[in-house]
């Protein structure tokens, strides 16, 4: 299909951030997404502007790539602080006025500038907006620095309602009439983004466990390419494991089917990885340099949260022990991962099959980090976690909850791949160990109340007690 050009960009000039400026202030850090929370916002830097619907009109639209300047982080070692200068995604929409329905999305009213009368709005929320996007991606559209593209097989509809996701989210997301889900990255790295990269090699692998990307914007800015949102079919009637797992915690009722479901379909996305990107073997040099990583990611948490620290040494023992069995000769596979899994990123359909979604990684990492081959057992690190999680999240403690879904979780994984990551306990307690360190970090700076959660794993870690 031959690429259509709806609209010839309109670029903006420096008045539209000035007179943006005052709202934004206000408005982005107290968005579940911004990344440099607890740290003042110095000022404001347009990357690029692209006018999606022409301001003077009932509605306009532009699209924004603002960058973000804060100072330093004030304490040495938040761990997972951005740089200054993060670069973020805006959808802003324009009207002179913002009907009621609108009222959640409001930016602000601007006062000074070309934009002066207006109000400005989150534009995700508002279906025409949305409905741009879509259309965009629909026609493989180039409109300014901005790239639409779509597999070439892959049709999508037009005309389909939209309607935001509320729920809280590292990124932002649009549903298309039950079909389709766009993925509005926030934080906006130059680069390969796993969220799209690695859904990509495993659609194109035939793993049916991810939904496999439709479309997906991008850009070009200054010979980098960027990643902005992925458009991918939306698991229609889905529920999410963690709402599953509570909600079954909360019946006394037994997860462990559906946690072995879940293993059988993380290894077999594991499978279809390990066949589709390079593996690698980790010898004593990388696996030293991995546990460097470790540690060092263990002290910097440890400054920032002193609830930590009395912990530190034994934790440190977890990642040497893996270190003294590399010394021994040991080695140990690599592959690329999903990086975050945990419940929340795993999707169950009504005819009960399990999806993965949100293959970013953690979000805080740096990119080429992220990308890295890793061995594959840290992402059933993350999903043991995410049991315990599960089990401390509810009032009434089902005893022995958790230790019965890592045991039905190991045993399919070990059906579809062959190995059973419990016959790997050193490696397992020091991925489980960096999990619950990020986790710490994690919740001290987005949800302090979850704190104890991770620091009840932290505890058990340190002094290597089984669960
Ligand atoms: N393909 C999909 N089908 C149905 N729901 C989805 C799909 N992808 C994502 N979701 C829903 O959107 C939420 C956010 O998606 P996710 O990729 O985890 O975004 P984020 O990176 O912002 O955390 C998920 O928790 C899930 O409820
Ligand atoms: O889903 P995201 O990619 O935004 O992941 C981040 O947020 C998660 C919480 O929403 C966080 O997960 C932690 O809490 C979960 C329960 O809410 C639990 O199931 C996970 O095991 C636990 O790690 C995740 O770490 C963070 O990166």
């Amino acid at each position: 299909m031959s690429e259509a050009v709806i609209r010839p960009v309109t670029t903006t000039g420096p008045g539209l951030l000035a007179s943006l400026d005052p709202l934004l202030r206000d408005w982005l850090p107290r968005q579940r997404w911004f990344a440099g929370k607890g740290r003042p916002v110095a000022g404001f830097s347009l990357v690029a502007s692209t006018e999606l619907l022409p301001v003077g009109g009932k509605l306009g639209l532009y699209h924004l790539l603002v960058q973000v300047h804060q100072p330093p982080t004030p304490a040495p070692g938040t761990g997972t602080a951005p740089a200054p200068g993060d670069c973020y995604q805006l959808l802003i929409g324009v009207r002179e006025a913002l009907p009621p329905r609108l009222a959640p999305a409001l930016i602000g009213h601007v006062t000074e500038g070309p934009l002066a009368g207006h109000t400005v709005y989150e534009a995700l929320y508002d279906p025409r907006p949305a409905e741009v996007l879509l259309e965009a991606l629909r026609t493989q559209a180039r409109i300014g620095g901005l790239r639409f593209e779509r597999e070439p097989h892959q049709e999508i509809r037009s005309g389909l309602v939209s309607r935001a996701v509320t729920a809280e989210q590292s990124n932002s997301s649009v549903i298309y009439g039950d079909t389709f889900i766009l993925k509005l990255l926030r934080r906006i790295v130059p680069g390969v983004n796993p969220d799209l990269e690695l859904p990509l090699a495993l659609a194109r692998e035939g793993c049916p466990r991810v939904p496999a990307p439709t479309a997906w914007m991008g850009a070009e800015l200054a010979g980098q390419s960027y990643v902005l949102g992925v458009l991918q079919p939306y698991v229609q009637g889905a529920t999410d494991g963690w709402e599953l797992a509570l909600r079954e915690l909360a019946k006394g009722e037994d997860f462990g089917a559906d946690a072995r479901a879940l293993g059988r379909a993380t290894a077999e996305v594991h499978t279809a990885l390990a066949r589709a990107l390079p593996t690698v073997t980790l010898g004593h040099t990388q696996l030293r340099s991995m546990v460097d990583g470790m540690l060092g990611r263990l002290d910097l948490a440890a400054q920032a949260v002193p609830a930590l620290r009395p912990y530190v040494p034994g934790l440190r023992s977890a990642f040497e022990a893996l270190a003294d069995l590399a010394s021994e000769g040991q080695t140990w596979t690599a592959q690329r991962v999903h990086g975050d899994l945990h419940l929340g990123q795993c999707l169950r359909s009504p005819t009960g099959e399990w999806s993965l979604i949100d293959f970013e990684g953690e979000p805080a990492r740096p990119l080429a980090e992220r990308r890295m081959p890793q061995p594959a057992v840290r992402d059933i690190a993350g999903m043991l976690r995410s049991f315990d999680y599960a089990a401390h999240s509810v009032q009434l403690s089902v005893p022995g909850w958790a230790e019965h879904c890592r045991a039905a979780y190991c045993s399919g994984y070990a059906e579809i791949s062959g190995r059973d990551p419990r016959t790997d306990p050193v490696l397992l307690r020091a991925l489980e160990t960096d999990k619950a360190v990020y986790e710490v970090v994690y919740e001290a700076r987005h949800r302090p109340d979850w704190l104890p959660v991770p620091l009840s794993a932290i505890r058990r870690l340190a002094s290597n007690r089984p669960t």
